[in-house]
This record gives C-alpha cells, structure tokens and sequence, in this order.
C-alpha cells in the first residue's frame, strides 16, 4: 500500500478501540479503500432493504432473515478514502465521544469438529439421493486461537494488498460482531445504468496451472447450473428479460478457481425495484441450496452453528441508489481473542466426503495465507 499505511491503521485501530460503529472495503478491481464513520451508538435495524431509500451507508444482513440476527445500515457521518487519512485525522473522530457499552462477557465460538463434519455431509447426501432436494450448502466454524480484535485492521489490509479482484472489508458493529473477509461473489450492485449479478459455485485448486487449464467435472458444471437457473427464475419473476449473459467461465479467487457466469442487466432500476430483487435473490443457491426452503430448513436442522452473518450480505448504498452488495464469504467473526472463519460447499447426490472437506479446507487457505504472512 500507500505512503500512509500507518495512519490508516491507527485511523481503523482508533474506531474499532473506541466503539465507533464503522466499515472499510475495497471494491473489486478499484484498489481502493473507502471508509464510513457512524459518530453515534443510534444504529439503524431493517427488515427490507427498500426502507432504506436515499441514505449514505453501509448494510449488513445475515444469512437467515428468521434468525435472531438483524440487517443493520451503518451510516457514513464522516465518509473519506484511506488515502485521504494523515496522521492528523484522528481528532475527526476525538469530538465524538461514545458510551462503551457495559462490559458484556468475552464471547467465545468453538470450532466445528471434522467428525462433525462428515457425518453431517453423510446425512446430507442421504437427502440428496433420496430425492429430497438437488443442492445444499454445509458450512463449519475453523477456530484461530492467538489472533484477535488486534490483528483485525493488520489482517484487513494485507486481505485489501493481497486481493485486488475481491470486496474485501472491515466491518464493525458494537454488540453485533466485527467481520472481516474478501468475498468473490457479486449478490447484485448498480452504478449508473449497469446492474450485475453473477452465479458463483464449483471450486478447485488453481494449482500451478493457467486459468486456461483448468476443466470442470460434470458435477461442479450441475452445481454452478443450479444458481444460474434460480438467478433466471427470479429475474424471469421481476420482468426483467433484457439482460446479457456471459459464462460461465473460470474465476479465480486467492489459490482457488469457481465457475461463474455474470449477467448484466440495462437500463436503469430504481431502488425499490433493486431492493426487491435483493430481498428475492439471497441467499442464493451459492450458499444456501434448492430449493430454498427445503435447503434452508436442513441447513437449520443440521449445522450446529450459528451462521449469524457468513452467508449474509453487505456492502454500500447510496443515496443516489448505488448499491454494491457482496456474498458475506471467505470471512471471519473478529472475537477478543479469536478469530472464527467461516466455509462452506455446496453439496449435491454426486459429493463424496472427503472432497467437500478438502473444498472448505482450500477456501480457509485463501485467507490464511494472506492473515499468517
Ligand atoms: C459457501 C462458500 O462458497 C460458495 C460455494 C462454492 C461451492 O460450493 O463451490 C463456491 C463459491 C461460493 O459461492 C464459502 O466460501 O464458504
């Protein structure tokens, strides 16, 4: 990065030390870092994003919308880019003074055992093959013990250096959690009069090959089917029939390659129209399954965690009704002394066991070998 790391690491240090609730991102392909402020504890919940019309912010919403977790937005009060950030920015922030909370009890998660793992896969399959759905995402909790709230802003710079194709981002929220992560999956974003959404599924290791290289088996081409399909459904439900379709192709994120294939939408969508389509589209079969409630019912029945917001959304809107929203993925919840991340991969009747571990295995790496390095 920048001449002014070190600022914009004691600028972020500052916030999340001192119980700002704030976001930094990067949006893919732009290399650089925006930052949002919110000056007050006053968080703003919502249930559809459509009640957020023509604010300035940042939205955070978990996987399940029945879930004891809310969407929040975090207002931008002082909005700037990280370039902007000198070493006498934090007096920006000195004015406002917030409440620390009363001091809740350390939050500890536990990691999710791999014999947990495989007899959940198991009995997913069963499912599968017996018919009762077509795809479904298992997800587990890797548990790194000896990094915590202090390596939070260190990990979200070397995520934003290391990951230029990616939405990476900080995002904390106090009382609700501090996330960071470097997600490659678009859930639908909008400048001007270009809408893009994509379908993400089918994961393998790069390897030392060239994307050029790289062929996929009959099942990963089925799995990235299945949310091609769900997206043209609810497109087809929204009238929206004049879109151009590209893939899928191979896409490459950190040390792994997915199948994508991206649809860009014309003319222009108001918000209200953008925000339906979002309520409609996540979770998508990328993270949940098809169907969708038969998958989010055995999702609820069979993982033992709480998702809380892995699989969720987040990302900016604007009140010009930009919004650029990403698939909570490749992420981790940022504990005192902790940090959980969070993997999943989408399971159908063709899975064997051992693959689907060494899948969420190889998508850990893609932050681990940036965050240890
Ligand atoms: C569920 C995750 O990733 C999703 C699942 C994929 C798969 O099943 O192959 C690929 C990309 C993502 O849409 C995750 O990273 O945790």
């Amino acid at each position: 990065m920048v001449e002014n790391r070190n600022d914009v690491s004691s600028f972020l240090s500052y916030c999340l030390q001192n119980n700002f609730p704030f976001f930094a991102y990067q949006l893919p392909e732009t290399g650089r870092i925006q930052i949002g402020v919110q000056t007050d504890l006053d968080l703003k919940d919502y249930q559809v994003l459509s009640e957020l019309d023509a604010v300035n912010g940042f939205v955070f919403s978990p996987f399940d919308s029945e879930s004891r977790h809310k969407s929040w937005l975090i207002r931008s009060d002082i909005s700037l880019q990280a370039s902007e950030i000198k070493s006498n920015s934090i007096p920006l922030l000195e004015a406002y003074q917030l409440k620390k909370e009363e001091e809740l009890p350390k939050e500890v998660m536990l990691e999710s055992a791999s014999t947990l793992y495989f007899n959940q896969v198991t009995e997913m399959i069963k499912d599968l093959k017996n018919g009762k759905l077509n795809k479904v995402i298992l997800s587990r909790v890797q548990i790194l013990e000896g990094m915590g709230l202090n390596d939070a802003v260190e990990s979200f710079l070397k995520l934003s250096e290391a990951y230029h194709s990616a939405f990476v981002f900080l995002v904390a929220i106090p009382n609700v959690g501090t996330w960071i992560g470097a997600s490659p999956e678009t859930l639908l974003s909008s400048k001007n009069s270009e809408v893009e959404t994509v379908a993400l599924a089918g994961t393998q290791k790069l390897s030392d090959r060239l994307m050029s290289q790289v062929k996929w088996e009959d099942k990963d081409v089925k799995e990235q089917a299945f949310v091609s399909s769900y997206i043209e459904e609810v497109l087809a439900q929204h009238n929206v029939r004049d879109y151009k379709r590209t893939g899928p192709v191979s896409s490459q994120a950190g040390n792994v390659v997915h199948l994508k294939t991206t649809y860009l939408l014309s003319g222009k969508m108001s918000f209200p129209q953008l925000s339906s389509l979002v309520q409609d589209l996540h979770p998508t079969p990328a993270v949940c399954g098809l169907p969708k409630i038969k998958a989010l019912e055995l999702i609820r029945e069979v993982e033992q965690h709480d998702r809380e917001y892995y699989a969720g959304y987040l990302g900016p809107i604007e009140s010009n009704g930009s919004i650029s929203l990403f698939v909570n993925l490749r992420s981790m919840k940022v504990l005192e002394n902790q940090m959980a991340l969070f993997v999943g991969g989408g399971i159908t009747a063709d899975s064997l066991p051992d693959k689907e571990w060494e899948e969420t295995c190889l998508k850990a790496q893609t932050l681990l070998n940036v965050i240890r390095s």
